[in-house]
C-alpha cells in the first residue's frame, strides 16, 4: 500500500498538503485542474521534491529516507526523459540494467516490449528521429520493463490520439495481470480509464480533495468542479 500522510510542501506561490492511500495492485487515476499539484504529487512520491513534514511509505517502507534512485519507483515524466544519444532499444534497456549489458533473454524482452507498445522495428531509432507520441511509448516501455513495483505516469499519453491512448492504458492495465504493480497516473479525460482504474483522485489547490471509486468521485459533491477542470484542459 502507498500511504501519503499530510506531506507538506511550500513554495512562494504554491502550498501543498497531500494525504492519500492507494492499495497495492491498484490503478489510481489522478485528475484535476492545471496547476493544481498533480505533477508535484508524483514528483514527491518519486523523491524529486522533499516534503517539509508528513510521512510517505510504500509496502511499509519509509520512502522519505530513500534517494530517488533507491525508491521502488519507475516514473514516466511529461517530457519522457529519454537519453537522446541512445537508441529506443537502449533507452528501454535502461529499465532493466543501467549498464546496458543485457543477456540474450533480456534483449528479447526489450524487443517484445517495443512491440507491445506498437514500436516494432523502431529499436535502432534515436529519440530525435521519433514523434512525440512514439517517444512517450518508449518511455512507457522503459517503465513497464523495470521490475519496480510502483509506477508513476505523468500524463504519459497526452500526445497520442484517443484510440492509441486507450490501447496504451490497456497495456498498462494488462501489466497488472502479469506482475503485482501499483500505478498512479495523471490523466485529463476520465473516460480513458473507465472500467480500468479502481481509484480516482481529484487534486486541486495542492490537496487531495476527493479519492475513491471513480463513479463515486465523478458523480459526487465535486462533480461540477471536476467537470470544469476537465473542460479547461
Ligand atoms: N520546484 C518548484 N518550485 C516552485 N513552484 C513549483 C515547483 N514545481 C511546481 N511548482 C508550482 O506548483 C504548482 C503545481 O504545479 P503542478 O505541475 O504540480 O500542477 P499540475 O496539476 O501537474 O498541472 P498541469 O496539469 O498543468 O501539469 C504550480 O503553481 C507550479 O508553478
Amino acid at each position: 500500500m502507498l500511504v501519503i500522510d499530510k506531506c507538506r510542501l511550500t513554495w512562494p506561490d504554491f502550498r501543498a498538503e497531500y494525504s492519500l492511500t492507494v492499495e497495492a495492485g491498484t490503478l489510481c487515476a489522478v485528475i484535476g485542474p492545471s496547476g493544481g499539484g498533480k505533477t508535484t504529487l508524483l514528483h514527491m512520491i518519486a523523491g524529486f521534491e522533499k516534503p517539509e513534514s508528513g510521512a510517505l511509505s510504500f509496502a511499509g517502507q519509509n520512502l522519505l529516507r530513500l534517494e530517488p534512485a533507491e525508491r521502488p519507483v519507475a516514473i514516466v515524466f511529461q517530457d519522457h526523459n529519454l537519453f537522446p544519444h541512445l537508441t529506443a532499444a537502449q533507452n528501454v534497456a535502461l529499465g532493466i540494467r543501467p549498464s546496458l549489458r543485457l543477456r540474450d533473454v533480456e534483449e528479447r524482452l526489450v524487443v517484445d516490449m517495443l512491440e507491445a507498445v506498437g514500436l516494432k522495428g523502431f529499436g535502432s531509432r534515436k529519440p530525435g528521429e521519433m514523434s512525440g507520441g512514439q517517444r512517450q511509448r518508449v518511455a512507457l516501455a522503459r517503465a513497464l520493463i523495470s521490475k519496480r513495483p510502483l509506477i508513476l505516469l505523468d500524463e504519459p499519453f497526452s500526445s497520442l490520439d484517443p484510440g492509441l491512448r486507450r490501447s496504451m492504458i490497456q497495456l498498462v492495465d494488462e501489466l497488472r495481470r502479469k506482475r503485482p504493480v501499483t500505478i498512479v497516473m495523471t490523466i485529463h479525460t476520465p473516460e480513458d480509464v473507465a472500467g480500468l482504474a479502481e481509484q480516482m483522485t481529484f487534486v486541486a489547490d495542492g490537496k487531495v480533495l476527493a479519492s475513491g471509486v471513480p463513479a463515486d468521485i465523478l458523480n459526487g459533491p465535486l462533480a461540477s468542479r471536476i467537470a470544469d477542470s476537465i473542460s479547461e484542459t
